[in-house]
């Protein structure tokens, strides 16, 4: 699946992560740490959305870039902050996530229904994005992620503006995707998911070891 070898990152002077090497397996993988750490640096090197200033991202095999057209296919990324278009609906949002992806748009619109209700926006998703709460937006976004098979979920903070009762759907469905797809999630959740997560790590000076 996903490895990082003896990976940097650093904006400008600063050093954000510094030598980092992880697998990432099928599973839950939690990412702790205080606010800045690193944590969401991590995600975005995970998702391919960013680049290394040094040492090695792997997926399957293969380094990048040579692996990233192969890992992107693979990938559902739920970033901390994205424009969404607010004119658009969620479901046409969502299929033109879908398109992106290269999935079968009718399966997508129907696994799309299936997800959004699971979490709380059934009733929703005809609506335009412009009308949604900071929260629906939260859950938009997860919901894209998730579309097709993914085998790596890069989750960031999905459960941020959510109820508890409502972060718990979302806790559920990454839980039972995590036993087939290598999922690496921050989450206010972290303590309440830990069971379920196959490693918790805590990101903090530059390093990622074991909370
Ligand atoms: N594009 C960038 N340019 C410059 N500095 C950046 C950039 N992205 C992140 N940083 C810096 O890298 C450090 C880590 O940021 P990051 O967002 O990864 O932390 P985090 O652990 O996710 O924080 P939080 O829990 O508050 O979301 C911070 O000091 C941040 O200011």
């Amino acid at each position: 699946m996903l490895a990082l070898d003896q990976v940097r990152k650093s904006y400008g002077r600063k050093c954000v992560l510094d030598g980092v090497t992880i697998d990432f397996p099928i599973g839950l993988t939690l990412l702790t740490g205080p606010s800045g750490a690193g944590k969401s640096t991590l995600l975005r090197l995970v998702a391919s959305a960013e680049r290394p200033s040094a040492g090695r991202v792997i997926w399957d095999g293969t380094p990048l870039p040579a692996g990233r057209a192969a890992l992107r296919r693979s990938l559902g990324y739920a970033p901390q902050a994205v424009d969404l278009p607010d004119d658009l609906s969620a479901r046409a949002f969502a299929m033109h996530m879908a398109a992106l992806k290269g999935l079968d748009l009718a399966a997508a619109d129907a696994q799309f229904a299936g997800i959004a209700e699971a979490i709380g926006l059934g009733a929703d998703i005809g609506n335009r994005i412009g009308t949604y709460s900071g929260g629906m937006r939260r859950r938009l976004i997860f919901a894209q992620a998730l579309l097709g098979a993914p085998r790596l979920l890069a989750l960031d903070e999905p459960t941020a503006e959510l109820d508890r009762e409502t972060a718990r759907l979302l806790g559920a469905l990454v839980v039972e995707r995590a036993r087939t797809a290598a999922v690496v999630m921050t989450t206010h959740l972290a303590d309440e998911l830990a069971p379920h997560a196959a490693a918790v790590l805590r990101v903090e000076g530059g390093r990622v070891q074991p909370a």
